[in-house]
C-alpha cells in the first residue's frame, strides 16, 4: 500500500505558493497504480482519498502505521465508486459485484477488504474516500440508479449537470462521509460556478472521463484570492474548508466529490457572489 501524507495549509501561506507548491500540497497526480492501493492521507479532517486498481492480482486494503490501528476500518468508514470495468469487492467474505459506476458504502469495523477485477484487459478502478468514524453503520451497495439524482445548471451557463449523491443521508447512513459523482451534459464545461465555500466541511474532487489532451482548470483558494490547478484525467485535488472548488474543462469531463466535517447538509454552502471573486 502506498500512502502519501499531506499536511493542512493555512490560507495565508497558500496564497504565496508557486504553481509547483500548490500542486505538491493539494494535487494527487497519480491516483490509479496497477495492482496497488494508492492513497493520499490529508490532515484536513483526516480524509483519505485514492485509487485501487486490481489488474493481475486481487488487492487488499489493510491497516498501516499512519492509521495506528490493526485494520483499515477499525476507526474509519469508506465510500467507493468503480469508474473502470466490472469487478468485485469482498468484505469479510461477502462478495459485492461492482459494475462500472456502482458505489459502495463500507461501515466501520469491516476487517477484510479485497478488491478484484473481472478482466485484466479492462480492470475495475475503485476510487475511494475514507473518513474517521464513531458508529458502525451497515454496508450499502449503491448503484447509480439508487443514487439521489439532483439536476442543476443550464445550457445558457454551460453548466447543465446531474449530481448523483451516493453516500448521502437520502441514500444511506454514514458518520461524516458524503460522496457523489457529478456528470456534465455534453458541451457543458463549468462545475460549481457560481461557487461556494463551506467552512464546516472539506472536500476532495477527482476528475475523470477525460481525453489525453483534455484539461480541467480547477479553481481553488479563498474567494478574494483565487488560484488554479491544471488537472489531467484521473487526478484528485484537496479542497480545504476555506477554499472555493470549481472547475472548467477544455472538453467534457466527470468528477467525484467527497466531503467530511461538521455536518452532512449538502446544501449548507456559503455562496460567493460573482463580484466578490478576485
Ligand atoms: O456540480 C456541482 O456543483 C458539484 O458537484 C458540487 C459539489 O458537490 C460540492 O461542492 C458540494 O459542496
Ligand atoms: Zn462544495
Amino acid at each position: 500500500m502506498r500512502l502519501d501524507t499531506r499536511y493542512a495549509n493555512h490560507p495565508e501561506d497558500s496564497k504565496h505558493y508557486t504553481t509547483e507548491e500548490l500542486r505538491k500540497h493539494y494535487l494527487m497526480e497519480t491516483v490509479f497504480v496497477a495492482d496497488e492501493v494508492n492513497l493520499m492521507y490529508s490532515h484536513v479532517d483526516r480524509v483519505i482519498a485514492g485509487g485501487v486498481m486490481p489488474v493481475e492480482t486481487e488487492v487488499k486494503l489493510e491497516g498501516c502505521k499512519e492509521l495506528g490501528s490493526e485494520f483499515f476500518l477499525e476507526r474509519r468508514e469508506l465510500g467507493l465508486i468503480n469508474i473502470g470495468g466490472s469487478g468485485k469487492v469482498i468484505l469479510d467474505g461477502v462478495e459485492y459485484k461492482m459494475a462500472s459506476k456502482d458505489g459502495l458504502y463500507v461501515g466501520m469495523g469491516v476487517k477484510e477488504i479485497t478488491f478484484a477485477s473481472d478482466s485484466a484487459e479492462n480492470p475495475a478502478k475503485y476510487y475511494v474516500n475514507s473518513a474517521p468514524a464513531h458508529v458502525a453503520y451497515p454496508t450499502v451497495k449503491i448503484d447509480i440508479a439508487n443514487a439521489n439524482a439532483v439536476h442543476l445548471g443550464d445550457l445558457e451557463n454551460s453548466n447543465k449537470r446531474t449530481i448523483f449523491q451516493y453516500v448521502h443521508p437520502a441514500v444511506c447512513k454514514s458518520c461524516q462521509l458524503l460522496m457523489g459523482m457529478t456528470v456534465l451534459d455534453p458541451n457543458n464545461m463549468w462545475n460549481t460556478m457560481p461557487t461556494h465555500t463551506h467552512e464546516r466541511r472539506m472536500e476532495v474532487y477527482f476528475y475523470f472521463n477525460m481525453d489525453e489532451n483534455t484539461r480541467v482548470f480547477h479553481l481553488m483558494g479563498q474567494p478574494q484570492e483565487t488560484r488554479h490547478i491544471v488537472m489531467a484525467n484521473e487526478q484528485a485535488v484537496i479542497s480545504p474548508s476555506w477554499s472555493i472548488h470549481s472547475g472548467v474543462g477544455t472538453k467534457n469531463y466527470t468528477f467525484i466529490w467527497g466531503m467530511a466535517g461538521e455536518n452532512q447538509t449538502f446544501t449548507d454552502m456559503d455562496h460567493i457572489a460573482m463580484d466578490q471573486l478576485r
